[in-house]
């Protein structure tokens, strides 16, 4: 491997893991200065004094769940972090996506994701799905998110193998809007824009999901078997350990854009035998020309689009991309 570029590569070896109950009260909670995360949810502890009284008008969302009011309907993805169950509240009906993370994973990295679960909740917007509450329970953290009923992007590709640049250009939008709002609002880098993180419902509406606790999940996995599917969307910068910042996530978009025109993943092995190794694929990321659309079967439009956000992903604005 030639891999020159390559030198900044950061693979943590991931150190001994410390059993999860170091870190909890007796009551079975995280305490990580004002911040709790019990049963009972994701609390700033000043705010426990707060008058209860004063709520009129709840929401079930505004009741704290917890997992004896929720019912398991059946498991609908796995990713590295746990299982994603669709479940529905016992009293009102209502369905979500309950996403639950092992917690046998280092103190420091823990400590991130309980700081990432309050950015989580306090984030909304119709182009991030919604994570309702968080709960801790049995040694794993529970996040309550909003059910997109279609599934991913990976969904949509395995049924219909391509989409036509109209409906890619809806995507787009939304997931530029959804990213415009995280970037310019919130300041935060996704780092793991990817077609299992771009949700879809019924309504035709796409959502990015999974920031910051699937980052944290990620360098916290090092070189596990997670990590392939982790970096296949990173940018080059990100790769040759460079600093990185928003624009990294607008390369990960214009590599999920092309894959979901072409139908597969946008670099091929030159012997066309298939990745010899991880790294190949990383060297591949960094050295090569970024992938271009075929001119023969997409419009001028769309191939000048993926060649300019390529060309352009460390300096480009994001409203430059979205249509006015
Ligand atoms: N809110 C949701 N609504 C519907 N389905 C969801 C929801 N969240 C996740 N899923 C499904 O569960 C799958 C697994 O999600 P998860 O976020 O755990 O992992 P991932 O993004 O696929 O992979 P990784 O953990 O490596 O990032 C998703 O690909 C998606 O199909």
């Amino acid at each position: 491997m030639k891999g020159k570029k390559l030198l900044g590569l950061k693979l943590d070896v991931p150190a001994q893991e410390t059993p999860v109950d170091k870190f909890l009260t007796a009551s079975g909670t995280f305490k990580d200065g004002e911040l709790r995360l019990n049963q009972r949810g994701l609390q700033l502890i000043s705010e426990e004094t707060g008058d209860e009284t004063q709520s009129t008008n709840l929401k079930v969302e505004d009741v704290q769940l917890s997992m004896d009011d929720l019912e398991m309907i059946q498991v609908i993805g796995k990713g590295s972090g746990g299982v994603v169950q669709l479940v529905r509240h016992k009293w009102v009906g209502t369905f979500y996506a309950l996403k639950g993370i092992q917690m046998n994973i280092q103190e420091s990295f823990r400590k991130q994701i309980v700081q990432e679960l309050k950015i989580n909740q306090a984030t909304q917007n119709p182009h991030i799905v919604l994570c309702h509450q968080s709960f801790y329970h049995n040694g794993v953290i529970y996040l309550v998110l909003e059910y997109m009923d279609r599934g991913s992007v990976v969904d949509i590709i395995k049924q219909v193998k391509t989409i036509l640049e109209p409906y890619l250009a809806v995507l787009c939008k939304q997931v530029l809007e959804g990213l415009l709002y995280l970037h310019h609002e919130r300041h935060v880098i996704h780092r793991d824009i990817k077609p299992s993180n771009l949700l879809v419902n019924h309504n035709g509406e796409v959502k990015i999901t999974d920031f910051g606790v699937s980052a944290v999940l990620a360098s916290s996995m090092g070189q596990r078997d997670t990590f392939v599917g982790t970096y296949n969307y990173m940018a080059p910068e990100r790769i040759s350990g460079s600093s990185y910042d928003y624009k990294s996530d607008i390369w990960s978009l214009g590599l999920v854009i092309l894959e979901c025109a072409i139908g597969r993943f946008p670099y091929i092995p030159s012997e066309g035998e298939g990745w010899l190794s991880f790294y190949e694929l990383l060297e591949a990321i960094v050295d090569q020309p970024p992938p271009s659309a075929p001119a023969d079967q997409f419009s001028p439009e769309f191939c000048s689009f993926i060649s300019s956000w390529y060309a352009k992903h460390s300096s480009l604005k994001l409203h430059m991309l979205l249509p006015p």
